[in-house]
């Protein structure tokens, strides 16, 4: 049963980024301290992107062994493997490479499937096949829309819960072609870390927090099996 989200705010959204990459480590840490192996899930945007940096910063110093994490993605825009657009990509520069991270499944790209639900299905294949039913952190960025991963308000992917990946066109947030997982695998989450920075997120925020539908604000319907964070910025709290 999902517990009460735990709000957590920062002056900066650098200080967010750091105080989320700190806590990442430790928790990979201590999981592998218990003799498991992590299943990690991250995201794009940009607030991700400073915590990636501050992930390659931080993990000289850690215990973490990078090579016994397994990384997956809530989402991943369909274009072509070598595009800047690709979240796998931008991770992979910003610190996976760096750290030494092998286990990584990326979401298929227009070079590895033939459409979006092509490319999706074969995302829930390989979860299938190489997860563990469950991940230990599934790392979300908002959009100003409330959107999380590529389920935006009122798209049908809200509604589909027999996959735990969808395809997405017509995105209103570029490019227009996506993958995501859905709202059944995002849940299947022992802690969901929403990161949030920016007072455009703000409404966003306060909605998903006060109780928003699902179809209206998307972060509304997602939290974590065992624990729930909000990671904020002071902008992205200021609505609270
Ligand atoms: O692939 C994507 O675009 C992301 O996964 C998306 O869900 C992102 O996390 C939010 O749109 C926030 O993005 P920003 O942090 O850049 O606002």
């Amino acid at each position: 049963m999902s517990t009460e989200p735990r709000v957590e705010v920062h002056e900066t959204s650098s200080a967010l980024a750091t105080a989320v990459a700190g806590e990442l480590l430790t928790r990979l840490a201590d999981i592998q301290s218990a003799g498991r192996v992590p299943q990690i899930s991250l995201t794009g945007g940009t607030i991700a992107e400073d915590i990636h940096r501050e992930l390659a910063r931080l993990s000289a110093a850690s215990e973490v062994d990078w090579s016994k994490v397994v990384v997956w993605f809530g989402d991943e825009r369909f274009v072509a493997p070598d595009s800047p657009d690709r979240n796998v990509g931008q991770a992979r520069a910003a610190f996976l490479d760096a750290v030494g991270a092998t286990q990584i499944h990326p979401m298929p790209s227009t070079a590895d499937a033939a459409d979006v639900d092509a490319g999706a299905a074969a995302y829930a294949a390989t979860l299938r096949e190489h997860g563990s039913g469950e991940f230990d952190v599934m790392m979300l960025g908002i959009g100003p829309d409330g959107h999380i991963a590529s389920l935006f308000p009122g798209f049908p992917q809200l509604d589909v819960t027999d996959e735990v990946a969808v395809g997405v066109t017509g995105s209103p947030k570029p490019p227009p072609e996506r993958i995501s997982l859905t709202l059944a695998a995002l849940n299947r989450s022992r802690s969901v870390w929403f990161l949030v920075a920016g007072s455009g997120k703000a409404p966003a925020v306060a909605s998903a927090l006060g109780g928003a539908d699902v179809h209206e604000i998307p972060a509304a319907g997602v939290s974590g099996r065992e624990e729930t964070i909000w990671f904020l910025d002071r902008e992205a709290a200021s609505q609270l």
